[in-house]
């Protein structure tokens, strides 16, 4: 169990801890111990210099300042007054062990490394009008290396909003557990490769990392006396003509991940752009004027046939509502996705059950009825709510995308690169929860499965092509995807360190 935390997790984790006879201060002892480890592990060598904060944060700080004294030049350079827990003390004893005391004005340069410990989870508000501000400035202009203490200063614990600038961070070292403003927005772009510091606090939450080990578990197995039909049988429901490639993508996904046996359904006059693949089957059917899908009975024969359905990709606007009503009552497990979503939106009594929701952050604003950007601005509570107004599994997708289920249970994705925000992507990762939702996953592993692998896809093409990796591209990198889930290989942008 790797758990996320937020503010309120991460004090009873402390509250567990000091109750269950470990006295605070040896939390503020570990966290500092680690701290210094890990900054020697990183920078072995040159001056390094602390900022520290009023809080525990800064405690942290002055606890890795003595340990790494022993070894090299190290300043401290308060940014308001200590109130630490036993601040005097630990203070006292750093100076003792040859810690330099800055004093204003204090210069960075020379500096191998600077440590922000200057707030950690007890920061609210905004960062360039607190203390920190004009040493956050002093930190852009001078392009010093930066490590941070638990949170990057001024990133809220539950939330991420940040009004900081963009450093030259090395890494975030978190204690105990990651918080959500490391996965959310923008604190995960602020935060770095994110590290884990054990500090001998209990390990849960409500919501986790997807785990390589689980990840390896439900993979599905090739059954050896297998056939088509066993294997899973998708059917994709979307195309239009301005967008007939997507349900070639989610179709094809659907394949490469699995499935047995792969149909298309879409529009009678784009059936000729889609029948480009031998593997997919396609099917053209009765159309609006303008060229979207329409209700017809038989749509509905073939959507009825399957183990699991995509409806939306390459969908188009204008598709009627009532296609998804219709839809709705076919009891199949479905993956809805891009206009699949709008629709849903406008029916919101139409789901069905099984049915899973794969929005990005518009999309999901669409869901909620706000704007992309307030989605962005708290991605935890807008999954929550999404749960909850519709009773399905949601994944908001973008990086550290997030699994919601029922009961409020999250998964937050750590694998991905940068270059799986491209045109398709979103169709590629629809086909591949639908073949695991077609192969037997129930709708939160399978969105989980599928969001992990296809962010393995995506890592492994982004180093072999670098940025000019595309959607179509994408799926050829699922094999080596599968490859690194069945060794359980760990995604870089968490870490952990004990
Ligand atoms: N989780 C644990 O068990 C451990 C956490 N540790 C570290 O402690 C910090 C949290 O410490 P806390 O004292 O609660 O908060 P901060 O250090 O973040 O600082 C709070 C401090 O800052 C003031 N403040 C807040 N907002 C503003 C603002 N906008 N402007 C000015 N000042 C502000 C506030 O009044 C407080 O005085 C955690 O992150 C870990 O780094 C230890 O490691 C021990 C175990
Ligand atoms: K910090």
């Amino acid at each position: 169990m790797r758990p996320i935390w937020t503010l309120e997790e991460a004090r009873q984790a402390d509250q567990e801890a000091v109750s269950s006879g470990v006295p605070y201060p040896a939390l503020l002892a570990q966290a500092g111990l680690q701290l210094a480890r890990f900054i020697q592990a990183r920078v072995p060598e040159g001056a390094v210099m602390f900022l520290t904060g009023p809080g525990s944060n800064g405690g942290d700080g002055w606890v890795a300042a003595r340990h790494l004294a022993r070894r090299r030049p190290v300043t401290v350079i308060p940014i308001a007054e200590p109130r630490f827990p036993g601040a005097g003390d630990w203070i006292a004893a750093a100076k003792a062990a040859g810690v330099v005391v800055g004093q204003n004005p204090v210069s960075l340069n020379g500096a191998a490394v600077v440590v922000d410990a200057m707030y950690g989870t007890g920061f609210h508000g905004s960062v360039m009008e607190s203390p920190a501000g004009p040493w956050l400035a002093a930190l852009e202009s001078g392009g010093h290396p930066v490590i941070h203490v638990d949170l990057p200063s001024g990133v809220e614990t539950n939330t991420g909003q940040y009004d900081g600038p963009e450093l030259n961070t090395l890494a975030t070292l978190t204690m105990g557990a990651v918080k959500w403003g490391l996965v959310g927005y923008p604190g995960a772009e602020a935060a770095g490769p994110i590290v884990v510091a054990d500090i001998g606090l209990p390990g849960h939450g409500q919501a986790s990392f997807i785990d390589p080990e689980w990840a390896k578990r439900h993979l599905p197995r090739v059954p050896r006396l297998g056939h088509k039909y066993s294997r899973g049988h998708v059917v994709v429901i979307g195309g239009s003509r301005a967008m007939p490639g997507a349900p070639v993508l989610a179709g094809m996904a659907a394949l490469k991940a699995g499935a047995g046996l792969v149909e298309l359904v879409v529009p009678e006059s784009v059936l000729g752009r889609v029948a480009v693949v031998p593997s997919l089957i396609v099917h053209g059917v009765p159309e609006t004027a303008d060229g979207s899908l329409q209700v017809s009975d038989v749509l509905s024969r073939l959507a009825a046939r399957a183990d699991a359905l995509v409806i939306g990709p390459g969908l188009g606007p204008t598709a009627p509502t009532a296609l998804i009503e219709v839809l709705a009552k076919i009891p199949v497990p479905a993956v809805l996705d891009a206009d699949g979503i709008r629709l849903y939106a406008q029916a919101p009594k139409a789901f069905g059950a099984n049915w899973v929701l794969t929005p990005h952050a518009g999309e999901m604003g669409v869901l909620l009825g706000m704007t992309s950007a307030r989605v962005n601005a708290d991605r935890r509570r807008a999954v929550l709510d999404a749960v909850h107004a519709t009773g399905r599994t949601v994944l908001l997708k973008g990086m550290f995308s997030i699994v919601g289920s029922e009961g409020g249970r999250l998964m937050v994705n750590s694998s991905g690169s940068p270059v799986l925000a491209t045109a398709g992507s979103g169709d590629v990762l629809s086909g591949m929860t639908a073949a695991l939702l077609a192969q037997g996953l129930p709708p939160d592993q399978a969105l989980a499965l599928a969001v992990y692998w296809h962010g393995w896809a995506g890592q492994i093409g982004e180093r072999e092509q670098g940025l000019s990796m595309t959607a179509d591209n994408l799926l050829d990198y699922f094999s080596p995807a599968r490859h690194a889930l069945e060794q359980e290989e760990e995604p870089t942008s968490v870490t952990y360190w004990d």
